[in-house]
């Protein structure tokens, strides 16, 4: 049965709701359509962490903080939100309730449809949605109840007060799975106990622990003149303590939201407790590391980054653009038997190749072991990133990803760019070696970013390796929908014929020997730069 209602709260003062009673629900739950609805969406099944928790418009804690911590583990995450905040990095300026029937009735609407693995409660700001929160979660079967006891915000404001102890104490905290309390709401919990060392934070976990609950986290960031970010986990027989090293940062706000919604989606993929923890605290630790300087707001506690991935556009060394078919202009391969022949570590090489004008680096190592790789290619990232050059990798995605360098290049019997690119994602650079109009359109299709073209004339790097020369590298480009960059025995003495076959997707040259090859990469990549610069002038004036 369908009825409307308007909400009383100021907040929704104006807003009108249409609804369909739960009981009407539970009715079409059970008719045979939907148990064979149910049966077949289950093999797809995704795992589910209903939040129940308050808005932080700042984005770093609450709704904001779960969604993407399970957006990040791959896991999908409903809400039902218990309050609004307004909030930022300076405190809290001002919270609005939502009225306990409403939170009831978005409670209802998701358990009641959406096959939910694991709840996670965070604030929970009176006493009154405490309850309604237990009455409504004892009708239906998930899997666990993560319970994040949130009182207040890392700056101090208060985000629920004392009056819902007794309703944790009484009905939450029995019903829960895992309880998550910092030092301080431990305290809360324990009638304001003073909890200032690993063996107090012990202690505090076995009362809790008397409550009802199955596991208690005591957290640890706030522990004083501590060194580790210590956590603190008792089973009700054993203890377990979880460190992870204590990131320098004023990044951490959302850190406890962050830990027990992550916990919540590591038991809805179905680890068992000590590897949720365990598996959370890990990733706190790495998501505070990775944005400990990004700098959002002004105020005293920042918020970090869940995704990963604001550290690229915001750190100062890294790329700030994309990819532009310019920077294959002097393309420069490294090549570790020539660089050792002339007493030339590779990233000391690729520095020189940069500093005489190398406008995109590709590491070439046929002889490294795998470690090594990844130990050169960090080196050399360093180098290229505070250059603004891109760096690439010959061959090896996993060496690509284990070094967070631009891109890869890959040969025609290496892994296919279409899979590279499901490994890398979006934003990495994917090239192909082609040496025919099919190779060149297969590329695209495989949504590689360029190509490179060859070889063009006979080359000592590639023995064997069939010619194409100009007329090949000509009908390549002719027909390729990607940029392309000619490869295979080219040096100053031909990159100007090369660049002259008058195709315009021909974007640069990829060059080893006549660069590594030498006593001094400067002096040839200089030489190399200006012939390719005079032509694109002449180019230009024509
Ligand atoms: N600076 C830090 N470096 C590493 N881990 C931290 C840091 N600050 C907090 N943590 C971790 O983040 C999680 C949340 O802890 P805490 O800050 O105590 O909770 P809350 O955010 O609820 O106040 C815990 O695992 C804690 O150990
Ligand atoms: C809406 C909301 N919920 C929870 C927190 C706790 O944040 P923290 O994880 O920093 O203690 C918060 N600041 N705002
Ligand atoms: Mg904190």
């Amino acid at each position: 049965m369908a009825f409307s209602c308007t909400l009383s709260h100021p907040l929704f003062s104006k807003i009108r709701c249409v609804s369909v009673s739960a009981s009407s629900r539970v009715a079409v739950a059970m008719s045979n359509d939907s148990v064979a609805m149910e049966e077949k969406s289950s093999k797809l099944k995704i795992p589910h962490v209903l939040s129940v928790a308050g808005s932080d418009s700042g984005g770093g804690a609450g709704i904001q903080a779960d969604l993407k911590t399970c957006g990040a583990r791959g896991v999908y995450c409903s809400t039902v939100i218990t309050a609004v905040t307004a909030q930022n990095t300076i405190g809290v300026q001002g919270v609005n309730l939502v009225p306990e029937e409403f939170v009831a009735e978005q409670l209802r609407s998701v358990l009641s449809d959406m096959q939910v693995d694991v709840v996670k409660t965070g604030m929970l700001p009176s006493i009154g949605v405490v309850k309604v929160f237990c009455r409504i979660l004892k009708e239906y079967k998930v899997q666990a109840l993560v319970v994040d006891p949130v009182m207040a915000s890392t700056s101090g404001d208060v985000l629920a007060n004392s009056s819902i102890l007794a309703g944790l104490w009484e009905e939450l905290l029995p019903m829960a799975d895992i309880v998550t309390p910092n030092l301080k709401e431990a305290s809360a919990l324990l009638g304001g106990v003073k909890l200032t060392t690993v063996a107090d934070m012990h202690s505090a976990a076995k009362s809790i622990h008397d409550f009802g609950p199955r596991h208690v986290l005591v957290k640890g960031g706030d522990l004083p003149a501590s060194l580790d970010a210590v956590d603190v986990l008792f089973d009700g027989i054993n203890f377990h303590e979880f460190r992870a090293s204590r990131i320098q940062t004023r990044n951490t706000h959302g850190t406890g939201c962050t830990l027990a919604s992550c916990i919540a989606a590591e038991l809805a993929k179905g680890s068992p407790m000590l590897q949720a923890v365990q598996v959370a605290k890990h990733y706190v630790e790495t998501a505070l590391n990775y944005s400990k300087d990004i700098t959002i707001g002004s105020g005293p506690q920042g918020p970090f980054d869940h995704l990963l991935k604001l550290k690229h556009s915001f750190s100062s060394s890294s790329r700030q653009r994309g990819f532009s078919p310019d920077d294959l202009l002097l393309y420069a391969v490294t090549d570790s038997g020539m660089n050792k022949r002339w007493g030339r570590s590779i990233p000391d090489a690729v520095k020189a190749a940069i500093e005489g004008g190398a406008t995109i680096i590709q590491l070439r190592e046929k002889e490294a072991d795998t470690r090594e790789f990844v130990e050169l290619a960090k080196a050399s990232l360093e180098i290229c990133r505070s250059h603004g050059v891109p760096l690439l990798i010959n061959d090896r995605v996993d060496v690509a990803l284990a070094s967070d360098a631009d891109g890869v290049h890959v040969g025609q019997s290496d892994m296919s760019p279409r899979v590279v690119r499901s490994l890398l994602g979006p934003d990495k650079i994917i090239g192909v070696s082609c040496k025919t109009p099919e190779q060149a359109l297969q590329a695209w299709s495989d949504t590689a970013d360029y190509i490179g073209s060859g070889g063009v004339f006979p080359t000592s790097t590639k023995a064997n390796n069939k010619t194409i020369g100009l007329d090949g590298l000509k009908t390549v480009c002719l027909a390729s929908k990607l940029p392309v960059v000619a490869i295979g025995g080219i040096g100053i003495g031909n990159a100007g014929s090369v660049m002259e076959i008058g195709v315009p997707n021909l974007k640069g040259v990829a060059v080893v020997s006549a660069l590594f090859d030498r006593e001094c990469v400067t002096t040839e990549t200089r030489k190399l730069h200006s012939v390719l610069t005079d032509v694109l002038s002449t180019q230009a004036s024509r």
